[in-house]
């Protein structure tokens, strides 16, 4: 039913032509049969207007079915392109822990796989209600030639939707799970896309990948699938066998006790017949709207899961900023139990064109307070202020905007998106980077198909440098260039930002570069403290 009301909710109007369109061929379909029947039984010289009737018959079938696909192709394809927004509106507008906790594989599962199931039973539509209406009228049909005959096909017909629907509802609990070990899979794929290098480099782990990793999972749906689709495909023969054994009664069974014509009972036979194809595509159809019912249900649980909007920012971005201001700020994750990571408490005041440096052990919590600095981490406690003023959920959007910012694993988007530079500015930049080649200034393109990773984080800093924010904020920048370049970053980068009045934090290894911060802070376990190798980088670069 929430299939329906997806269909409702993008364009009822589309959805009720098109149910009616196919509801119209449904009836043409069936006047055709009835139209058989009489040249098959009446007198061929009383044939009078028949053929005319019969062509009429066809053209209509033949306008109504093709309008009916037309209609419900447009509007499933807006249904699902409407659905996929919605989510996505959901995913950029949601707090960054939370999608991390879901994970890009089942919101992108949800985006393609379940989108397109709903897109599937959709498009199908129309057909079933034409074929419903073919059922509806072809039982009046038998009503008129004999109203036990019909009460008797319907007593049978009811039998074999009720057993059918029974199985699908058996079918459903293994087609959910399929559903469920579908996000599993995808997991896998997407480690094996993005983990090539390592499996081709070592045989037993691509071995270990691909029969204890991928192919369990992959069998694990395949099996859901499996024993779902045969309860469908039983329920569906099933089903199916009632409408025969009707006729099997009703060809030995009913002479023997009524007496009946033989136009009557062949009437009675051609319909029937006739009626299995409607009843097959009926049948056919309610597995497809039973994937795309579990599909509504998950694309729901996951847009409930997501569905915690941020407040949104103004679009222009705020060009200055008197302080920033960490008082006693701790953050905890929460996807490990008690043995999760917990930063702070945290006391750091940022000001106006410093350059500070942030250093410390792998994983004692630099990327974590950068993340909260920069307001993609809401704080568990204490306080964040910009200006004195907290940074509650209603300017956090806002807040964001001051910072340019390259983490490690940034993702570069293929062209200079929301980023409005002079030519003069992109071509001083494109030159300090060294990346000519890289950029088509014409386009604002960029060519991010074949990059190494440290071309990878100088297109970072380029798009960064364009974005223009008062604070920088770089996570490792330099931790994958050539020494040469690293020193054009330390000591010509930096510097030149700081004179344009930027503020630099700058999380770093490098100390043989402390000598260039004011200011050099220590993160050990996720606490912050003063450090004194700042001295002793200037000692050494002395
Ligand atoms: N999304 C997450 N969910 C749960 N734990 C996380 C998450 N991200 C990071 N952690 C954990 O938090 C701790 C701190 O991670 P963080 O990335 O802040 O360290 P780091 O100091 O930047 O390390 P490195 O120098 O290696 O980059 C680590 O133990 C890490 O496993």
């Amino acid at each position: 039913m929430k299939l329906f009301l997806v269909l409702i909710r993008s364009s009822w109007i589309s959805g009720l032509v098109s149910g009616l369109l196919g509801a119209l061929s449904g009836m043409m379909n069936l006047g055709l049969i009835m139209l058989i029947h009489h040249a098959l039984t009446d007198d061929p010289s009383e044939a009078g207007s028949l053929p005319y009737l019969f062509a009429g018959a066809c053209v209509m079938v033949l306008l109504t079915q093709v309008t009916a696909k037309y209609l419900l192709v447009q509007l499933s394809q807006a249904t699902a392109a409407r659905l996929r927004y919605e989510l996505c509106t959901k995913i950029i507008a949601a707090p960054l822990p939370t999608l991390e906790s879901v994970g890009p594989n089942r919101l992108l599962a949800a985006l393609i796989g379940d989108v397109n199931a709903i897109t599937a039973a959709l498009s199908a539509f129309p057909a079933a209600c034409a074929n419903a209406m073919v059922l509806a009228c072809g039982l009046v049909y038998l009503a008129t030639l004999s109203l036990p005959l019909a009460g008797g096909t319907i007593l049978m017909a009811s039998i074999g939707v009720f057993s059918f629907l029974t199985g699908l509802r058996l079918a459903n609990r293994h087609i959910r799970k399929a559903r469920e070990d579908q996000d599993e899979v995808v997991k896998q794929l997407r480690a094996m896309i993005d983990g090539i290098k390592e499996l081709k480099g070592n045989n037993m782990r691509c071995l270990d990948f691909v029969y204890d990793v991928l192919l369990p999972a992959d069998t694990r749906m395949r099996h859901s699938l499996i024993v779902g689709s045969n309860i469908q495909g039983f329920a569906h023969s099933w089903g199916r066998l009632f409408l025969f054994i009707g006729i099997g009664l009703l060809l030995f069974l009913w002479p023997q006790i009524s007496t009946v014509s033989t136009a009557t009972l062949t009437g009675y036979v051609l319909t029937i017949l006739y009626l299995t194809y409607p009843l097959d595509g009926i049948l056919g159809w309610l597995p497809a709207m039973n994937a795309a019912s579990v599909a509504v249900a998950k694309i729901e649980t996951l847009g409930l899961m997501i569905d915690r909007p941020e407040q949104q920012s103004s679009v222009s971005a705020p060009t200055k900023f008197q302080s920033i201001e960490l008082q006693g700020v701790t953050y905890r994750y929460d996807s490990m139990g008690d043995d999760c990571f917990a930063l702070g408490p945290v006391d750091l005041t940022l000001c106006p064109g410093e350059t500070l440096f942030i250093a410390g052990g792998n994983g004692s919590g630099k990327t974590t307070l950068a993340k909260l600095l920069t307001g993609l981490y809401v704080p568990d406690a204490g306080r964040l202020s910009w200006n004195g003023r907290d940074v509650t959920n209603k300017v956090r959007a806002d807040y964001r905007q001051l910072f340019s910012t390259v983490f490690v694993e940034g993702h570069l988007f293929d062209r200079l998106l929301g980023i409005d530079a002079t030519p003069g500015k992109l071509e001083h930049w494109i030159s300090l980077l060294g990346m000519e080649d890289k950029v088509d200034v014409q386009t604002g393109r960029l060519l991010t198909g074949e990059l190494s990773r440290g071309q990878h984080k100088r297109l970072a800093l380029l798009v960064a440098a364009l974005d223009d924010r008062p604070i920088f904020v770089f996570d490792e920048w330099a931790a994958e260039q050539d020494p040469e370049f690293k020193d054009t970053f330390y000591q010509q980068i930096l510097p030149e930002l700081n004179r344009s009045g930027k503020t630099v934090v700058a999380i770093t290894h490098d100390d043989r570069y402390f000598s260039v911060a004011t200011r050099v802070l220590m993160v050990t376990d996720g606490r912050l403290s003063d450090s004194d190798e700042k001295d002793v980088s200037v000692r050494k670069a002395a």
